[in-house]
């Protein structure tokens, strides 16, 4: 499974203790290594994903000994261990590779390490608005892609531990120079995020002080999920990757602006605002292109709940029963004396059609969505 033994990582929040946590449900024999804060630590062996636990300040004792570093922290952090690994001198080989957001500068730095270490930067493109291993999901990157920027030149062998990582855990691998890296997901994740907070931040107070925001749909809750993001996070990929976010939302303003435009005209340019729409149908469309990123579509079905005790326990007991992979529940309405629905995704339309019978024949209604 794994041609290394020991794994260090370095931060233990969402996306170190989901990775640690899948290593561990394979039980294989890699030896879990986490460095960060004694709270963090306590809670780790608690949870029983990490085998080994240090202190950041313990760095001589959790350098050594270790095949793979992989730094986890804010890319900020990143960037300060990379300078203290630089005065250090291991004894043996180490792998040292990374996973925030931004490449270009964590690359720069990372790859003037000197030997014995050798350094490539990695970005998985898996994670989500909330932090800290309480949320650690071993599942969290299958099917996702995996960024690799490895120094030009640098043979896939010798940051082969990265790429079994990358494997073991259902990701795609995809090998790109740091620069356009920055510059793609600018465009993919960091201006998004921008527009979402924005969004989140700008409720006018005619709304608020009603309490009228309540009245959003899925739409604008779906909008705005990634609005609840961590600032430690967030602060340091606006930093390192600033002229990139600010041409993705320049790019972005000026299509808002067309459309904006193109209200002001209707009803004589209504063409105009029809086309925009057709372009945003192909544009969403182009997301889920066969093949592509195809961590986010899934299959849903809506299931119309009966009112009464365990009705959600009904469900779900015979799509259990016959082994169906349930990937995402989510309970949509839930009104007083009216029955819920039930939202279930699932990663294959045979599965979805599957539930589907069962349910119906249960007398269940189910909606495809
Ligand atoms: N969350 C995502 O969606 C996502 C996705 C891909 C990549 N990333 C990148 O992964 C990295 C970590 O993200 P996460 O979601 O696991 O975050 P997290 O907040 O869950 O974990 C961050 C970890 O870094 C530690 N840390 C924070 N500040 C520190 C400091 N000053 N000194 C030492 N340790 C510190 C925290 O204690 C925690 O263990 C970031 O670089 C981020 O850009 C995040
Ligand atoms: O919240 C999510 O769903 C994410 O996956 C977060 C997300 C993204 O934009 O896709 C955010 C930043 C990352 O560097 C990678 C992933």
């Amino acid at each position: 499974m794994f041609s290394f033994q020991r794994i260090t990582f370095v931060g233990f929040g969402l996306l170190a203790s989901s990775l640690a946590a899948a290593i561990k449900q394979a039980k294989s024999k890699v030896i879990i290594r986490a460095v960060s804060s004694p709270k963090t630590l306590e809670r780790a062996k608690e949870l029983q994903i990490a085998d080994e636990t240090f202190g950041y300040e313990e760095m001589e004792s959790w350098v050594e000994g270790s095949d793979v570093i992989l730094l986890c922290t804010p890319i900020s952090v990143i960037l300060s261990f990379l300078k203290k690994l630089s005065q250090m001198k291991p004894s043996r080989p180490i792998l040292v590779s990374d996973i925030g957001s931004t490449k270009a500068e964590i690359c720069r730095a990372g790859e003037s390490l000197p030997a014995p270490f050798r350094f490539v930067g990695s970005h998985p493109m898996a994670g989500s608005e909330k932090h800290s291993l309480e949320f650690n999901d071993p599942s969290l990157f299958e099917n996702a892609y995996w960024f690799i920027c490895p120094p030009s030149g640098m043979d896939a062998s010798e940051y082969r531990y990265l790429s079994e990582i990358i494997a073991f855990v259902g990701s795609t691998p995809v090998v790109f120079p740091p620069e356009h890296h920055d510059q793609t997901v600018a465009w993919v994740s960091h201006m998004p995020q921008m527009a979402s907070t924005s969004l989140a931040a700008n409720i006018p107070a005619r709304l608020l002080d009603n309490g009228y925001q309540h009245f959003a749909g899925r739409a604008f809750r779906d909008m705005t999920r990634i609005a609840a993001s961590s600032w430690a996070m967030w602060k340091d990929i606006a930093e390192t990757n600033k002229p990139e976010i600010l041409h993705a939302l320049d790019e972005y303003i000026a299509g808002l602006k067309a459309t904006r435009d193109a209200i002001s005209n209707i009803p004589a340019e209504e063409e105009t605002l029809h086309r925009i729409f057709l372009q945003g149908n192909e544009g969403r469309a182009s997301l889920f292109a066969p093949g592509k990123n195809s961590s986010n579509s899934f299959f849903q079905l809506t299931v119309q709940l009966k009112d009464e005790p365990g009705s959600i326990l009904s469900v779900l007991k015979p799509l259990a029963e016959a082994k169906l992979n349930i990937r995402d529940v989510e309970l949509m309405k839930v009104r007083e004396n009216i029955a819920g629905t039930l939202l279930l995704a699932f990663k294959k339309e045979e599965q979805a059609n599957a539930a589907r019978v069962i349910l119906q024949s249960l007398g269940f209604v189910v909606t495809e969505r």
